[in-house]
């Protein structure tokens, strides 16, 4: 008998008030190992306040959060960090005048030696982080010295995923990762994602670019003023019917609906 698989992690039900605003209302999603689930919508849809409930650093106001099927409340974004929930925002939180070895590990230093002899360990730092990024596809970087700022958008962004990886990410979030990038950059972002997902993470992408989400996702969710307005799976759906979703087209045609009491045609 197959069973269906646990989503890694996932939202029941929830909803998130600030005060009089219903940011999300009754929003059920399911992140699963080895798929990206592209998550869509408009500006003020509730897509931040959905990745803040799922990163730990908004509590829901109501419904559950589960890892692995158990219920698992994500007390703050320390918790969820440790429970393998990595958030890469836009700006991908790099120092630029930091090199990437020192990025890589920021907060997390490798030392060597113990009580006053304690030293950062630069030397592994600098082969790690090396062989992670190459490892991502990042050819272009050859010395773990070089400067973050010296890298391109698209390469931070790889950066910053092969860090998450190294720290035993199990979802991995990303925050509109690509809307800053040109394409040949949304290109280098894209197999990122497509590394992450063959190593077995879900991943969550934010997005407003149909092509970027048709092109890589598994699974998709559009958040219309914080509610589930329509979810499905990899070719339920024909890309004009995506496409179409995604410009609005199913929220036109009902406001036209609402307007004239006519069916749009
Ligand atoms: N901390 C907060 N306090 C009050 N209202 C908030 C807060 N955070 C979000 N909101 C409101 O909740 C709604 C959803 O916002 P949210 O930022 O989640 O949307 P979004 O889909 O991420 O939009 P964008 O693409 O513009 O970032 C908006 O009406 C917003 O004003």
């Amino acid at each position: 008998m197959s069973t269906a698989p646990i989503p890694v992690l996932e939202l029941e039900h929830v909803g998130k008030s600030f005060g009089g605003t219903h940011a999300l209302t009754d929003a059920t999603i399911g992140v699963f190992a080895g798929e990206v689930h592209c998550l869509l919508g408009d500006n003020g849809a509730g897509k931040s306040t959905l990745i803040k409930v799922m990163s730990g650093i908004h509590q829901p106001t109501s419904g559950r959060v589960l890892i692995d099927g158990v219920e698992t409340p994500l007390v703050s974004a320390r918790f969820a960090q440790d429970r393998g929930i990595a958030t890469v925002h836009q700006d991908v939180g790099m120092i630029p005048l930091m090199s990437v070895a020192r990025n890589f590990f920021l907060g997390r230093e490798l030392t060597r030696g113990r009580g006053p002899f304690r030293r950062i360990d630069m030397k592994r730092a600098r082969e790690i982080s090396l062989e992670h990024v190459r490892s991502m596809g990042i050819r272009r970087v050859h010395d773990a010295d070089q400067m973050v700022g010296t890298l391109s958008g698209g390469e931070r962004q790889a950066l910053a995923i092969a860090r998450a990886m190294y720290f035993g990410a199990k979802v991995l979030i990303l925050d509109e990762p690509t809307s800053a990038l040109g394409v040949k950059e949304a290109s280098i972002v894209l197999k990122q994602i497509e590394v992450a997902r063959s190593r077995g993470l879900g991943v969550v992408f934010i997005t407003h670019n149909a092509s970027h989400a048709l092109a890589i996702g598994d699974r998709f969710t559009v958040l219309i003023q914080g509610r589930v307005a329509a979810a499905w799976t990899r070719g339920e759906r024909s890309r004009n019917d995506v496409l179409d979703l995604m410009a609005g087209g199913e929220v036109v045609d009902d406001l036209f609906e609402k307007v004239t009491g006519e069916a749009a045609s």
